[in-house]
């Protein structure tokens, strides 16, 4: 076997206390297994066991880290190098006692390594799991095989079919490590091999095992198959876990390896695995901002964040407070009338005090929070985040306070999700300290953060705003302004076809159910009742397609240039907001209510909206339902990418995966295009613009089109094409 000096030295091998051989992968970051590295492991384990001085041997990970399993980048090529079974097998079969000393992580194929070792020792910090299934895969390497039988099955399926990471003293509860410290888990593992040499190892061999099961094992396995299904939500990962588990239980060790590794050669090729695997990716993609400007995330310094302030404690205020005290920042609340700051305190502090409770936070939690009517206080903070009403004058007027009363290099955020970030730059006397900082309902829970750079906006306050994101937990993307921004902007068309569908013959159950059956949480419907279908209804009055404001020009079903549906806005006119009034586009038990059951009053007045306004009623199927509802909003990202708005596809799946819950087995809306196969896409934008002319927003965008004549080029290539695309504009 041919060994290249890089991977001669990825598995390192050094022996201690004079009889341990200690092997250190090492492969930076993480230490994935990659086929270098277990061809280099293969090589030192060898040499340890044939080594005669060698009583025992350690295996650990370089830099603190144990391991992040395969190399997620290797599933797309062939597979080479010695197979990870064989390797963790030959651990297993080892005559010699093997310990596995875990710090940092030992994830998916680094937990099914450590699980072959004999012995495992943990850093109390570490943490361990099996997350394939978030990449659409399942543990291949023996794991669904060999902790069943180390653990109780209940367990060992809850962690399979999750992807759930425990901390060290949960895996020691669950007895999936033997000790925990909070030293140095290696020197604890070379003590604690020096202490076991000549002691059996028959019964620390996994595969010998077999799996111990609760009474009624066929019940038990028959409610988890009923429990994955209804909240897999069309994933099909989180199945085959659980078939792959069922082995461990009515199979040999070797059987059930044989159906486990069937099982993942199904799912690798399967198109959720590739979408799944490709959001891991792009989430991290997205820390590499970049703005057109040239900025990016490597040559441009954030500030640091001692002290920040909130203006609006309404319920976006409140979450983002509580989010920015989640992250060890004090902050300043401000509101502009002492009812309201009383109210904002009286939450802010109940939902800091749940945190506390949840280990979330520390007691000091309570000092980090101060309360003012007075916006003088805000010269010592670095960074403000306002979150008012949605209105133009008012956030101006806001910002051009703040301008004169806070120290001259304080970041000014509005947390606007619509309105011209520009515009409210232009009021104060540092426009290039101004960016948006668009958060998602509820803000101390919802990872997305859009921040939003305007035209006179700097890179500093980009990458102050980024490392903010970071330091609060949370996903953030870099787009540029405009109305919407990204989210938002691709969001109107999901449900302006939405409302189009119920004018043609729809109703709101059958439109929600498609999209659930697809994968979504919710359907576009619940979801407006949910938020208030008033919030969407005050956006289109500041817009002026209606109300007081409305734009003169328009007629009842056209304006702003095109088709217009103004069913949400009679609904809100007639006092109908969703939950909150206990009824929307779905009935509610009660104001507040929370279980939707049919709304028979809106069915009839679709038939008699529809009988009015002159509209022939067609059947809408489900394709129709899907492509018009989904393709739009694609289409639409491909206009914002031409704009530069995004810098990038994967920008918009992270923002749809994180901020609206589009399912991640679809990957996002333009890895779903790919998927879909732009052709497709762009046939049937066509197919529904000449069936409806009126509707501007089902014309292909030019990128699609430049695409699909460039024989659709795989998502990862579109950046050239942008560019080329972008450059003849
Ligand atoms: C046979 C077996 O049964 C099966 C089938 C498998 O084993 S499937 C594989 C199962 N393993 C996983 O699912 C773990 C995935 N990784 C993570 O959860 C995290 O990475 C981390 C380990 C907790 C570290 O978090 P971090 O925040 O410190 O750093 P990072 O920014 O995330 O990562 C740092 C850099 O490392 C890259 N990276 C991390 N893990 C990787 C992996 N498993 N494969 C390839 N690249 C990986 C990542 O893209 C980034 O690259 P770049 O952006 O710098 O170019």
């Amino acid at each position: 076997m041919t060994q290249t000096l890089a991977a001669a030295t990825m598995a390192a091998y050094r022996r201690a206390a004079g009889c341990i051989a200690v092997i250190t992968l090492t492969n930076p970051p993480v230490n994935t297994l990659s086929y270098l590295l277990r061809e280099s492991f293969y090589e030192t384990f060898r040499r340890a066991n044939a080594d005669a001085e060698v009583k025992a041997i350690v295996i650990c990970g370089a830099d603190g880290k144990f391991c992040g399993g395969a190399d997620i980048k290797e599933f797309a090529g062939k597979f080479s190098g010695p197979s990870l079974v064989a390797l963790i097998d030959d651990v297993e079969q080892s005559k010699k006692p093997v310990v596995a000393a875990i710090e940092g992580m030992a994830l998916g194929g680094g937990l099914e390594l450590a699980l072959g070792c004999h012995y495992r020792i943990a850093h109390t910090k570490a943490q361990v799991g099996f997350p394939e299934v978030t990449l659409g895969l399942l543990p291949a390497a023996g794991g669904s095989q060999r902790l069943p039988r180390l653990i109780t099955l209940t367990s060992a399926l809850e962690l399979i079919t999750t992807g759930r990471r425990i901390s060290a003293p949960e895996a020691l509860k669950l007895g999936i490590v033997d000790k925990v410290t909070d030293k140095n888990a290696l020197d604890m593992a070379i003590d604690f091999a020096r202490d076991i040499i000549g002691k059996p190892l028959e019964s620390r061999r996994l595969s010998l095992r077999t799996t111990p099961c609760p009474p009624d094992v066929e019940s038990f396995l028959d409610e988890a198959l009923a429990s994955i299904r209804k909240h897999s939500r069309g994933a099909i990962a989180p199945l085959a876990c659980l078939q792959a588990v069922r082995a461990s239980v009515y199979s040999t060790f070797d059987e059930g390896l044989k159906k486990e590794q069937e099982l993942f050669k199904m799912l690798l090729t399967s198109g959720q695995a590739r979408a799944l695997q490709y959001s891991f990716f792009a989430q991290r993609a997205t820390k590499k901002w970049s703005m057109p400007s040239g900025a990016t995330w490597k040559n441009t310094s954030a500030r640091p964040l001692r002290k920040a302030a909130v203006i609006g404690l309404g319920t976006m205020g409140r979450g983002i407070t509580v989010a920015l005290i989640k992250a060890g920042i004090p902050v300043i609340a401000v509101e502009m009338g002492l009812k309201q700051l009383e109210a904002g305190k009286t939450v802010i502090m109940s939902m800091l005090e749940k945190e506390f409770k949840k280990k979330q936070l520390t007691k000091a939690y309570r000092e980090m929070a101060a309360f003012t009517l007075d916006l003088a206080k805000l010269q010592e903070v670095d960074l403000v985040v306002e979150a008012v009403f949605e209105n133009m004058s008012l956030k101006k007027q806001i910002f051009q306070q703040l301008s004169s009363l806070c120290s001259a290099d304080a970041i000014l955020c509005t947390n606007t999700s619509t309105l011209d970030i520009d515009e409210i730059a232009s009021v104060t006397t540092t426009p290039h300290l101004v960016v948006g900082m668009h958060f998602f309902a509820p803000a101390h829970v919802m990872k997305l953060l859009e921040v939003i750079y305007g035209p006179r906006t700097s890179p500093t306050a980009v990458a102050t705003a980024m490392q903010l994101a970071q330091q609060m937990e949370k996903v953030g993307v870099v787009v540029g302004n405009c109305n919407g921004f990204v989210g938002n902007r691709m969001f109107k068309l999901y449900a302006e076809q939405a409302y189009f569908l119920l004018e043609e013959g729809a109703i709101p159950e059958q439109v929600d159910q498609v999209l659930e059956d697809f994968g979504f949480p919710m359907g576009i419907f619940k979801v407006s009742d949910l938020s208030g279908l008033d919030i969407e209804w005050k956006i289109r009055q500041e817009q002026g397609l209606t109300g007081p404001k409305q734009i003169p020009g328009g007629s009842f079903r056209h304006r702003a240039g095109g088709r217009y549906s103004p069913l949400l806005d009679i609904l809100c006119e007639r006092g109908y907001l969703g939950q909150k009034t206990g009824q929307g586009w779905y009935l509610y038990e009660k104001p507040g209510g929370r279980v939707p059951t049919f709304n028979l009053w809106l069915h009839k007045f679709l038939e008699e909206y529809r009988e009015l306004h002159g509209i022939q009623k067609h059947y809408v199927g489900q394709d129709e339902i899907l492509e018009r509802c989904l393709y739009p909003l694609i289409n639409m990202g491909f206009h914002i990418l031409e704009e530069r708005i995004a810098a990038s596809p994967e920008d918009i799946d992270i923002i749809y995966v994180f901020g609206y819950s589009w399912p991640r087995h679809w990957g996002g809306p333009m890895f779903y295009a790919s998927m879909v196969g732009l052709p497709r896409v762009l046939d049937k934008l066509n197919y529904y613009h000449e069936i409806h002319p009126d509707i501007p927003t089902l014309e292909p965008s030019s990128l699609l089109k430049k695409l699909v004549a460039n024989g659709s080029p795989p998502i990862g290539t579109w950046g050239a094409f942008i560019k080329e695309h972008n450059s003849k504009l």
